[in-house]
């Protein structure tokens, strides 16, 4: 049993604990906060792993109650990061799983994505980076982001190694990157290194989140899980004058607001991959959801698109073996 003052545990862990917990099922209990605790039992029991759910003081114990459906022989890494639903997709030449989460800007999808990518043992991109990137090195040549020729040089010439510079968060790289990406010949540049990353995780991933504006519409739109995360305006600007507040900038929250709403209007109002859901997008609205309550909304409705899929993905495996 788990004792009551132990702390939340990462979603990871507790994921890593209850996998191995089929190993010896009843003994292995991992505490979460109850917004986690249930989405995180759907989850499982989606993969076939029956688990129990009991208060434990603040918390949710889940618990391995016995066999997964398609225990293997012997438990190993491999089957922790690759349930069988993955395997029978691989074996069905389906490729690796995406995810996909699109929305506006501070809409929370970076955060989302990056939990679930840590979840699930997926590999995480955020797209955004590339056009913030590509609209920050035309600032630096002191160019016009707006300017095609430039804008697809820089594109073309990108080196994805500058994407984790903390500059390009700045709301002056967001600005620069939201012209750039109004241009076709930008967004043709950078289509390719999306899709190779969904197609080809780095790292042996058995599948990838990307986050941005046309995702699930453009990039990959046969991802089996598609969100489109929302939320108000005020929300959003809030969240983001907090994020930089917190980082040491020197922001006006009406002015990142002002800011926000016109980029916005610039993304969803463009010719080319404008911000719209998927018409197979699930939306999600995070205006009056904390973090954690974000997060478990997402296991759930991500959860319930995987089990779908994973059944799908086992009946084309099915019928291309000639199974029945
Ligand atoms: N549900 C939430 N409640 C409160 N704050 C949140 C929530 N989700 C995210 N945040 C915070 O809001 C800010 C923006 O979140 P995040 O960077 O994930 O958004 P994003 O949609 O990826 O933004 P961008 O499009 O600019 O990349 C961050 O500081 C994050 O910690
Ligand atoms: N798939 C994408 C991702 C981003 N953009 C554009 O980049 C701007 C910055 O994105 P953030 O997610 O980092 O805020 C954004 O405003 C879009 O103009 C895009 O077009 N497609």
């Amino acid at each position: 049993m788990v004792p009551e003052d132990q702390p939340h545990e990462p979603v990871p862990l507790a994921l890593a604990r209850l996998f191995a917990g089929l190993a010896c099922p009843g003994r292995t209990t991992a505490a979460l906060p109850p917004t986690l605790g249930g989405p995180l039992a759907d989850l499982l029991a989606a993969f076939g792993i029956p688990v129990a759910l009991a208060p434990c003081g603040a918390r949710l114990a889940l618990t391995v109650t016995g066999e997964a459906e398609t225990t293997p022989a012997s438990l190993t890494a491999d089957w922790v990061t690759a349930p069988p639903w993955v395997r029978a997709a691989q074996a069905a030449s389906t490729g690796a799983i995406t995810v996909a989460i699109d929305g506006p800007a501070a809409a929370g999808k970076g955060t989302l994505a990056r939990s679930l990518a840590d979840a699930l043992g997926l590999a995480y991109l955020d797209t955004g980076r590339l056009y913030r990137a590509t609209g920050y090195s035309v600032l630096q040549a002191g160019g016009d982001p707006s300017d095609p020729a430039a804008a697809e040089q820089a594109a073309r010439s990108l080196d994805t190694r500058v994407l984790a510079d903390p500059a390009l968060r700045s709301e002056a790289a967001g600005d620069a990157a939201s012209r750039v990406a109004a241009i076709p010949a930008v967004r043709d540049a950078l289509l390719a290194f999306q899709r190779q990353f969904a197609r080809t995780p780095p790292d042996g991933a058995w599948g990838a989140v990307l986050d941005g504006r046309d995702i699930g519409s453009v990039v990959c739109p046969s991802a089996p899980v598609k969100l489109f995360v929302t939320a108000s305006a005020e929300t959003r600007a809030q969240r983001r004058f907090l994020e930089l507040r917190d980082a040491g900038q020197d922001v006006i929250e009406s002015r990142i607001l002002q800011d926000m709403k016109a980029r916005d209007a610039r993304d969803s109002s463009r010719g080319i991959a404008p911000l719209v859901p998927a018409a197979d997008a699930v939306v999600l609205d995070t205006s009056d959801l904390d973090r954690t309550e974000a997060l478990a909304a997402a296991f759930a409705l991500a959860g319930d698109r995987l089990r779908a899929a994973g059944s799908d993905v086992a009946r084309a495996s099915m019928s291309h073996t000639g199974a029945s």
